[in-house]
């Protein structure tokens, strides 16, 4: 896992560099949210809103409830007994977490990638091809267009374009995640959470991921959860700072990573602990 503190960048002058982004409407308003994994209390009482068509990440040591939170926005914690939420996640004003939506529905509408890149044993065409039969009937010719257009989007077509029928097996990880945040968009989704999109990629793959956040913000509302600090700050226009299951303090990124109000906050992006 990522380091959370890199004592020789300058987390402040990373922000600096970021022009503010003008205030969004919420796309997901999450309320008095508690969520259970059994008896183990993980999330208490989370109040905050995701503004739309911009990126939020999420921060705070480990164990904290992160993945938690992602896990709740897409109903992934359906599939575990044992596990639930209280409370209300409104997208587009419909409370997400509430029975009488199908969560196969809320899959599609916010799409998640993971930390590992997960291609399916197939080919990188039928990589994406594969989802999108699940819920749309498309003629050869408008899934060969929806290939291209997802590859695309995910600053992978020029790479891909030749060997389409070849195993998505054989892309380095880099390239493989890209085909992931690719599968993900070609169900054209509204949200995209990312859990930890980079943790497992070098250095020059990380900073093609967090350009392509840049230009998807311009499409999707993304949330991303990071260990590393300066990518939060390089790519969030909000920055939220989880400890111990509970919401300390959101506020835009360069507040959050210049001038936080609480000191639980500070102490952590400055790496007092975490
Ligand atoms: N499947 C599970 N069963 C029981 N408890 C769990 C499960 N998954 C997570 N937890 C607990 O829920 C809390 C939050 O975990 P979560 O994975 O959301 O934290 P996180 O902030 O994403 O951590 P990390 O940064 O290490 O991934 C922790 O106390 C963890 O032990």
């Amino acid at each position: 896992m990522t380091s959370a503190v890199d004592p020789t960048f300058n987390l402040a002058s990373a922000v600096g560099a970021k022009p503010d982004a003008p205030p969004a409407p919420a796309k997901i308003k999450v309320e008095n949210l508690q969520f259970y994994y059994g008896s183990n209390h993980a999330l208490r009482n989370i109040n905050f809103e995701v503004p739309e068509k911009r990126v939020t990440a999420m921060i705070g040591p480990s164990g904290c409830g992160k993945s938690t939170l992602l896990r709740v926005f897409n109903r992934m914690f359906d599939l575990y007994p044992g596990q639930r939420a209280e409370g209300s996640v409104l997208f587009d004003g419909v409370n997400i977490v509430g029975k009488e939506l199908d969560p196969t529905i809320v899959r599609t509408r916010i799409g998640m990638v993971f930390q590992k890149p997960t291609p399916f044993p197939m080919s990188i065409y039928d990589n994406i091809a594969f989802g999108v039969k699940l819920h749309e009937k498309l003629s050869k010719a408008q899934m060969d267009e929806r290939v291209e257009w997802c590859l695309r989007k995910a600053a992978i077509w020029d790479e891909t374009k030749d060997r389409l029928h070849t195993s998505a097996l054989g892309m380095s990880g880099g390239q493989q995640q890209r085909l992931c945040i690719a599968r993900t968009i070609a169900v054209k989704p509204e949200v995209i959470l990312l859990d930890e999109p980079t943790s497992a990629l070098d250095p020059i793959s990380t900073s093609k991921i967090e350009d392509l956040i840049d230009e998807l913000k311009q499409e999707f509302t993304i949330v991303i959860v990071t260990h590393n600090m300066q990518q939060a700050a390089r790519c969030a226009d909000m920055t939220a700072f989880f400890y111990l299951g509970e919401l300390i303090e959101m506020a835009p990124s360069d507040v959050i990573f210049t001038n936080p109000k609480e000191i639980k906050t500070r102490d952590y992006i400055t790496g007092r602990f975490g």
